[in-house]
């Protein structure tokens, strides 16, 4: 690489509104813990590995994207390889201090590090400005669609304020020169190992990983009294209950909880059709905060099947309220959305949610005969790319 004075690059605008809400959609429906307190993040291999592997697709023109802008600034065309890719969110208490992405023997191999805003501050967070300790841009304020790009060495000494609101959301990638670290070789293994033996009519409903994936306490023991689960944390902040009717299932036992059918309860009204598995509940909901108000379906047309949740019922709702999301206050602080105009035009109804279960499934059974077309490519190339295919 030949020397280029400004170590770093901003890009405003370089991704759009739309491609910042799908990966939010993405995001939460599938984050898990991260790795510090108050952070969530959603990997590629979580997906694969969580059956939502079609959910990789949306990333891999922004990936694209990255790799060429930075080689081109940093003027090493065709040098680097894309080392890590993540969502990561940042909840209140969230921060990072002054650092280098490579500060670490294990992180030697980052070369450079690319930060994508996906949500904005003031409407979705606040706190969470970005810092270079020297030089140019001093300080960022995070935007939806922007994208900041820097050496992971010395020259780009950073950190990030405290986020004191809401949750703060970016895509984080890291590039290196050496290609034994290249993300692709080992996604296509793993995609590789899943898609072969899918059934292709069944692959795109998500199965839950380890319990523990999905734990979150603040002091990150992991221990079930403290804490609670995140994709049920996910559902109750946005105003949901879950009721699982299954006799026997034992309430202590999470991981036995999360593969069970589940319906959705809001207040004191249950709808009466099954999703696989909790992580199913949490996709369709977000689905539906996603395209909620655009879902072209005449509404009127669908007759959901609502419910009256009995006392019975609701007994069971409290226990699992009880085992999955023991400290209420805690999950509502951690995932607390801040009030904005969009999420108040969407005013709830059972028929939208039935009509996001059909648009979900339409959406994701897409998106999944795209990936087992594309993949051949990708093995054949050794990199995940945009392989333009007929429709
Ligand atoms: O999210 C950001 O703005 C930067 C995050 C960061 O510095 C890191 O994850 O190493
Ligand atoms: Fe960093």
């Amino acid at each position: 690489m030949s020397e280029v004075e400004a170590p770093r690059m901003f890009i405003p605008k370089l991704l759009s509104l739309k491609q910042c809400r799908e990966l939010e959609f993405v995001h939460k429906s599938s984050s898990t813990v991260g790795y510090r307190a108050n952070v969530f993040s959603t990997t590629l291999s979580h997906l694969i590995a969580t059956n939502s592997s079609h959910l990789i697709l949306p990333f891999i023109s922004i990936r694209e994207r990255l790799k060429e802008k930075l080689e081109e600034f940093f003027k090493c065309e065709y040098e680097l390889f894309v080392e890590f890719t993540a969502l990561i969110s940042w909840s209140k208490g969230a921060s990072i201090g002054w650092h280098t992405d490579d500060n670490r023997p294990y992180l030697k191999q980052r070369h450079f590090s690319a930060v994508c805003y996906l949500n904005t501050h003031s409407k979705d967070f606040s706190g969470g400005f970005f810092h270079f300790q020297d030089g140019e841009p001093n300080s960022i304020v995070p935007k939806a669609g922007d994208a900041l790009m820097y050496t992971a060495d010395q020259r780009n000494i950073h950190s990030v304020d405290e986020i004191t609101e809401g949750e703060r959301l970016t895509l984080a990638l890291w590039f290196s020169r050496d290609g034994s670290h290249d993300e692709d070789m080992k996604l296509i293994s793993l995609l590789s190992q899943h898609l072969l033996h899918m059934n292709i009519a069944d692959s795109h409903l998500p199965l839950p990983a380890s319990s523990n994936m999905y734990w979150f306490s603040q002091n990150q023991a992991s221990e079930n009294q403290f804490g609670f689960n995140i994709c049920w944390a996910r559902l109750h902040v946005l105003g949901y209950d879950i009721y699982i009717s299954h006799d026997s299932i034992c309430l202590s036992d999470v991981s036995e909880l999360l593969v069970k059918p589940v319906r959705l309860v809001r207040g004191n009204e249950l709808l009466d059709q099954e999703f696989v598995n909790i992580m199913h509940a949490l996709q369709v909901v977000h689905f539906y905060c996603w395209k909620g108000s655009t879902l072209q379906v005449n509404v009127s047309n669908i007759d959901p099947k609502v419910l009256k949740v009995t006392e019975e019922q609701r007994e069971k709702i409290i226990g699992l309220n009880s085992v999955l999301l023991n400290d209420d206050d805690f999950a509502s602080r951690v995932f607390y959305s801040m009030p904005s105009e969009e999420i108040g035009c969407i005013c709830f109804d059972w028929s939208r949610i039935v009509a996001a279960i059909a648009a979900w499934e339409d959406y994701a059974s897409k998106l999944t005969k795209k990936i087992h077309l594309q993949l051949p490519y990708w093995r054949q190339q050794e990199s995940i790319y945009s392989v333009q295919l007929d429709e």
